[in-house]
């Protein structure tokens, strides 16, 4: 792994998107999917185009409620994720260093088919402006559009983030903020080659994109956040009540 995130920085993206390929182990992936397929089935949130799993909970008006993540979603992720370096000048920052809480507590997981997908759209500010994203299963591209004075996005993407199993992508500052993402309801990606992949120096197995395609298989990501806002037990009333 690079000895910093520096070292991973997407150089031809605005500031700022990060891409370690794996990040985590098969094993870990393994223990990771099968958490996820045997959690309750009611934690499952069927959409039209994927469906989702909310870890601690869903927010409300932009607030957590209070609770831990279980320990399969901070090991080793999160562990590992606050390890490692900002840059090796400051070793002791990381990527959530000057979040509210220090750490990620706020966990999203989809699920895509090949053919599905997910609009584009931005992150908002009920969040540090950073995701974390760990993906598993299959490879995937994430589309990053560029957006207009007047909010509304451009037609085409501006670049291809290439996303394989096992990989950590994280987005951060103007990236976060300014641009928006999505991923097409395709269930193949084609056209992938250093123009077009803004990752393609970063990836773990360059050689399985050569081609320029890569089929979809089923592809389950995890996004790690830091909600700012976060309510105690006791102000629920408060979080409920009308405002
Ligand atoms: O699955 C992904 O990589 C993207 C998910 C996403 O954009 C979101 O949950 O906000
Ligand atoms: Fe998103």
């Amino acid at each position: 792994m690079p000895a910093s995130l520096q070292e991973a920085r997407i150089k031809s993206l605005p500031s700022s998107a990060f891409y370690i390929a794996d990040f985590i182990t098969p094993e870990e992936e393994d223990v990771l999917l099968n958490k996820i397929k045997t959690a309750p089935k009611p934690r499952w949130k069927i959409l039209t185009h994927r469906r989702l799993q909310t870890w601690p909970s869903d927010l409300t008006k932009n607030t957590l409620l209070h609770s831990p993540l279980p320990t399969w979603l901070v090991e080793p992720i999160i562990t590992r994720l606050l390890a490692y370096p900002l840059s090796t000048d400051n070793p002791q920052n990381h990527i959530f260093t000057k979040s509210s809480h220090g750490a990620p507590n706020h966990v999203l997981i989809n699920e895509y088919q090949p053919g599905q997908g997910i609009m584009p759209h931005k992150d908002g500010a009920a969040y540090f402006p950073a995701v974390c994203t760990v993906s598993l299963g299959s490879t995937l591209a994430l589309d990053i559009y560029a957006t207009n004075e007047d909010g509304t996005r451009e037609a085409e993407p501006r670049w291809k983030i290439l996303q394989e199993p096992r990989s950590l992508l994280i987005t951060t500052d103007d990236l976060y903020t300014d641009y928006m993402h999505g991923i097409a309801e395709i269930s193949e990606d084609l056209s992938l080659s250093r123009d077009t992949v803004a990752n393609w120096d970063l990836l773990g197995s360059l050689e399985s994109f050569t081609g320029g395609i890569s089929q979809r298989s089923l592809r389950t990501s995890l996004t790690y956040r830091d909600v700012i806002k976060v309510s105690k037990l006791g102000n629920k009333f408060a979080m409920f009540g009308k405002s």
